[in-house]
């Protein structure tokens, strides 16, 4: 089957998450930074009877952790559409997965944004803006923010997103691993870990004056991330990468989101591709060089 439209999807990091005392509804209240980077997966539509989703992915991600069917965050963003406009939505998707899996990435989240927006166009629905966004909180809180891409400041329990200036050019060295992290179980250890932890998550504004400032140094001094001491409690090894690649160079290196996957933060296209070249031989089989910002979920053919 040809497919005439391919949305591409970005990967997302933390530059900053501060996270809140856990609220009665369960989610907790967020104070973070996001940024777009460009690792993708493409999401590609041509026509079918009934909504169809076939899944390929990178030889670095487990196919069998990616949910088939209902379950998987793309069937459920365009049954969501579906609904939003009282009619059937047939379409065949073909998912390519790049994003490491359950990695503190959002791929899924990403994948759902795209599937918002491929169903959008293919079927000329013409979904306002603001009721995209409305799918897109109702799907999960990070999928707003892979509609918007670039550089933003998600607050509530990360689902309002606004967009900050980011004028840099920021170079990434990620370094997935194997096991994925369940974002929930993450979360608990951090009520665990943190039964002090404030109401008020801790503030980004000293991360965006980093950002503002354009300066690689400042901005990695600045990263910020409180999921990533539960993170490390139970997976210590990512203490032990984190220590290996600021020792390779890197500026400074940080769980991503509820991790495993450790991103690091370097000086230049040249200093992350060195980065990442002493790691893969180190022993890690994965290293991905990445920039950021990125545009959010866009078609691209
Ligand atoms: C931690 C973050 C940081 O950006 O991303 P990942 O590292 O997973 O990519 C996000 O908060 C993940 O967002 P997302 O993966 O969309 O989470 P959701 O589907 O909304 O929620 C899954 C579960 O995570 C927990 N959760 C999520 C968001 C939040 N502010 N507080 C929470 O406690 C809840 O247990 C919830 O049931
Ligand atoms: N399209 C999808 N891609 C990846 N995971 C998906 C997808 N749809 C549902 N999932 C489920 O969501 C979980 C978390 O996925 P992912 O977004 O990759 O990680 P994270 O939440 O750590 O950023 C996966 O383990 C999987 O069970």
């Amino acid at each position: 089957m040809t497919h005439d439209l391919t949305v591409r999807a970005p990967a997302k990091i933390n530059l900053h998450l501060g996270v809140g005392r856990v609220r009665d509804d369960g989610f907790h209240p967020l104070d973070t930074v996001y940024q777009a980077l460009s690792i993708y997966d493409d999401l590609s539509v041509g026509s079918a009877a009934e909504v169809r989703l076939s899944i390929s992915v990178a030889d670095y991600i487990d196919r069998a952790g990616v949910p088939d069917g209902e379950d998987n965050l793309v069937s459920r963003a365009v049954a969501a559409m579906a609904r939003h406009h009282g009619r059937e939505l047939p379409v065949d998707l073909v998912l390519d997965k790049s994003i490491p899996l359950a990695g503190g990435m959002a791929g899924g989240s990403a994948d759902a944004a795209a599937a918002l927006l491929a169903v959008d166009r293919w079927h000329d629905l013409r979904t306002s803006d603001d009721a995209l966004l409305a799918l897109a909180a109702g799907l999960g809180s990070d999928v707003p923010f892979s509609l918007v891409g670039g550089t933003a400041r998600g607050v509530g329990r990360g689902e309002v997103v606004v967009p900050v200036e980011d004028t840099g050019a920021w170079w990434w060295v990620a370094v997935p691993s194997t096991e994925g992290l369940s974002t929930p179980t993450v979360y608990r250890h951090f009520d665990t870990m943190r039964p002090d932890a404030p109401e008020v998550p801790a503030s980004a504004e000293p991360l965006l004056e980093a950002l503002a400032s354009g300066e690689p140094v400042r901005l990695a001094r600045a990263l910020h991330n409180d999921l990533q001491e539960p993170a490390i409690d139970l997976r210590p090894e990512l203490g032990d990468l984190i220590v290996r690649g600021e020792a390779e160079g890197a500026l400074r290196g940080i769980v991503s989101g509820s991790g495993p996957t450790v991103v690091f933060l370097c000086d230049s296209a040249d200093g992350a591709t060195a980065t990442g070249r002493a790691l893969a031989g180190a022993g890690h089989d994965v290293v991905l060089t990445a920039t950021g910002p990125v545009a959010g979920v866009h078609v691209v053919s």
